[in-house]
C-alpha cells in the first residue's frame, strides 16, 4: 500500500517511522510519502491560509496550494488515483469497519488540515477524479488533522497481511466483528499485590475459559458500551428469526 500524507507539520508524522508502521514501511508493506504543503506555495511568506468568506473566527486553508499538491502527488492523467481521506470534526465516523475497507485500498492519501479547516472546494475538486472521504476519529475537537492521520494509519496498517505477528489476535479484538468489547487479559504472576488471576483461566478447561471470555465481553460491553449491546441484541434477534 502506498500512503501519501500532506501537512504543514511533516515532523508531526515522524511517528510513522516508529514501531509497527515503521516496520511495515521498512519491510515494503507500506510505501509512505510525507509532503510539506508549503512546497506548493510561491509567495515570500509561504502562505497557506486566509480569512473565511462569510466572516467567523479563525482562518481557512487556501485551495491553491492543496490543488497543486494533489496534482503533483496524483497527476490528473496518472495511471491511478488514491482514495483521499480528509480528517475533520464534521466527518463520517472512523470505525474498525472503515479501517478494514481502507486496508484494502492500494493507495491512500491523507490531507491534514489546520486552522478552521480546508477550503471546501478542494474536496470537490479532488472528488472529480478520486474517492474522497471526510472522516472524524471521534466527537472531540483537535487542532488539526495530523493526530487523526496517525490514528487512522495505525488502525489500517495493522490490518495489512504480514504487519502484525499474530493475525488471529485481530479476530478477538474489541470492535472486531462480534460487536462486543474485548475481555480482560492477564499474564504471570498468578497473584500480584493481593490480586489473583481468575481461577478459570488457570484451569486449562478451554470450554469454561471460552464461556468466561464471552461472559466478560458481554459484562464489559453492557457496562461501558450499552449502545453496542443493543446492536448486538438486534443481530441475535434477527438470527433467531432466521433460524426459526
Ligand atoms: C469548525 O470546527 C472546527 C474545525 C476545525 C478545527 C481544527 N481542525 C483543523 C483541521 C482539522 C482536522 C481534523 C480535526 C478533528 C477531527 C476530529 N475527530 N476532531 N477534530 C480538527 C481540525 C477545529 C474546529
Amino acid at each position: 500500500m502506498r500512503l501519501d500524507v500532506v501537512t504543514i507539520f511533516p515532523e508531526y508524522l515522524a511517528a510513522l517511522d516508529v514501531s509497527l508502521v515503521g516496520k511495515a514501511a521498512k519491510s515494503g508493506l507500506l510505501d509512505v510519502h510525507l509532503h510539506d504543503l508549503r512546497e506548493w506555495t510561491h509567495d515570500r511568506h509561504r502562505t497557506v491560509d486566509d480569512t473565511p468568506y462569510g466572516g467567523g473566527a479563525g482562518m481557512v486553508m487556501k485551495p491553491e496550494p492543496w490543488g497543486l499538491a494533489l496534482d503533483a502527488i496524483a497527476p490528473v492523467d496518472g495511471p491511478a488515483q488514491p482514495r483521499l481521506i480528509v480528517p475533520t470534526p464534521a466527518g463520517r465516523p472512523f470505525t474498525q469497519e472503515l479501517a478494514y475497507e481502507l486496508a484494502a485500498e492500494p493507495w491512500l492519501a491523507f490531507a491534514c488540515g489546520r486552522y478552521e479547516g480546508i477550503d471546501a472546494r478542494v474536496a470537490s475538486y479532488a472528488g472529480e477524479r478520486m474517492r474522497v472521504d471526510e472522516v472524524s476519529i471521534g466527537d472531540y475537537v483537535l487542532n488539526g488533522g495530523e493526530v487523526a492521520v496517525l490514528v487512522m494509519v495505525e488502525a489500517v496498517a495493522r490490518l495489512l497481511p504480514g504487519v502484525i505477528g499474530n493475525p488471529e489476535s485481530l479476530a478477538e479484538e474489541s470492535h472486531s466483528g462480534d460487536g462486543l468489547l474485548e475481555y480482560p487479559v492477564y499474564t504471570k504472576p498468578p497473584s500480584w499485590r493481593g490480586y489473583d488471576v481468575p481461577e478459570v483461566l488457570l484451569s486449562g478447561n478451554h470450554g469454561l475459559i471460552a464461556d468466561w471470555h464471552h461472559e466478560e465481553s458481554v459484562r464489559r460491553t453492557a457496562e461501558r458500551r450499552p449502545d453496542l449491546l443493543a446492536a448486538w441484541g438486534d443481530v441475535l434477534a434477527a438470527k433467531d428469526d432466521s433460524d426459526a
